[in-house]
């Protein structure tokens, strides 16, 4: 994996902050003022991001783009900065926060830390998903996503069937309720949930797990993160039942029968901040809260 610490430019010592707060609640709003006048007192130059910025603004300027909120507002800011190349962190006022750099309570010495150039900035593989049409060869825009790419039923109560080819080659024929292709960090959560596998941080691998398969057999299968996988949707008994496709579990697509998805390991990584002394194995003894005698 790659994790390394970061000492700040010294001629360029300003360190310039994207503050993503799309939470108006109290406590949010709370917490911001709490994280503007830190950056201020240690000369951060510091602008506010709005939701439409993550995709219509220039970012490269920036050090860093910081959220306020949870796993959603991280993921939400995944995109922009892997594009931009800009280091994401994020302060957790959401539930879990796996992906947030830090607590409410840490503020000073996060703030300490992306001015002393002590985080660490680990690289997390990102999926590139392109949707196509097999006929007309048409290509949709290319999207990117940091945790998985869902291919699921759409407003039906019925399983969907789809294929999944890895390099061309047919992996299987899936009778399910979608099927997940999962990175790393999306290890931790949809893919859990499907009864994939936890994949350390860094590992060059994807996950295709399937969502209830009605097959017993049909398990998460771990492949190198230099194939292409594509899936496509399949007719059963003469029908076609909707399917839609996710990214992050943010937007939502329809596909049609004609269509594929060809998904890839993206060119842009994201730089994910981490405070210095974190890992992921205390990571997931706090926040999936495993128990054991004596663990620390
Ligand atoms: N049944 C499920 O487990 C299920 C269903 C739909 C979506 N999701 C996940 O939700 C993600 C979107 O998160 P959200 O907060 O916007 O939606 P959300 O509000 O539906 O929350 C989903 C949960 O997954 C957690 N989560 C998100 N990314 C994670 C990660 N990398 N590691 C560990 N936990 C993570 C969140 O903290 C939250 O508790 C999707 O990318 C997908 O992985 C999970
Ligand atoms: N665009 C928005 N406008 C208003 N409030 C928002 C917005 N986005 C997020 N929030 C609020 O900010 C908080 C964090 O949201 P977020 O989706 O990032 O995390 P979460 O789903 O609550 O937590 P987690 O995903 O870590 O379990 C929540 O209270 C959410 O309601």
């Amino acid at each position: 994996m790659t994790r390394e610490i970061t000492i700040l430019d010294p001629m360029n010592a300003t360190c310039r902050v994207g503050l993503l707060a799309p939470s108006r609640q109290a406590q949010a709003l709370g917490t911001k003022a709490t994280v503007l006048q830190t950056l201020a007192r240690k000369g951060c130059e510091t602008s506010i991001l709005e939701p439409d910025d993550l995709r219509h603004a220039n970012l490269g300027h920036l050090d860093i783009i910081l959220c306020l909120g949870g796993d959603g507002t991280m993921l939400s800011a995944a995109a922009a900065a892997a594009r931009h190349g800009v280091l994401l962190a994020g302060i957790n006022l959401g539930r879990l926060g796996f992906l947030t750099s830090c607590a409410v309570a840490n503020i000073p010495a996060f703030v300490e830390s992306l001015c002393e150039g002590t985080y660490i900035v680990e690289e997390r593989t990102m999926l590139a998903v392109t949707a196509y049409n097999r006929k007309t060869e048409e290509r949709r825009d290319t999207l990117l996503a940091l945790n998985e790419l869902a291919l699921l039923r759409a407003q039906t109560g019925k399983m969907v069937d789809l294929d999944a080819e890895v390099d061309g080659t047919l992996l299987n024929r899936y009778h399910a309720d979608g099927v997940l292709v999962a990175t790393p960090s999306g290890s931790t959560a949809y893919s859990l949930s499907a009864g994939g596998p936890l994949i350390w941080p860094g590992s060059e691998v994807f996950s295709v797990t399937p969502i209830c398969p009605h097959s017993l057999t049909n398990r998460a299968v771990i492949l190198p993160d230099s194939v292409t996988i594509t899936l496509r949707p399949r007719e059963r008994r003469g029908r076609a039942d909707s399917m839609i496709f996710s990214l992050d579990g943010r937007t939502t697509h329809s596909i049609g029968l004609e269509e594929s998805l060809e998904i890839r390991k993206a060119p842009q990584k994201l730089r994910l901040f981490q405070m210095p002394g974190s890992n992921f194995a205390s990571l997931l003894r706090a926040k999936l809260r495993w128990q054991g005698y004596e663990l620390p």
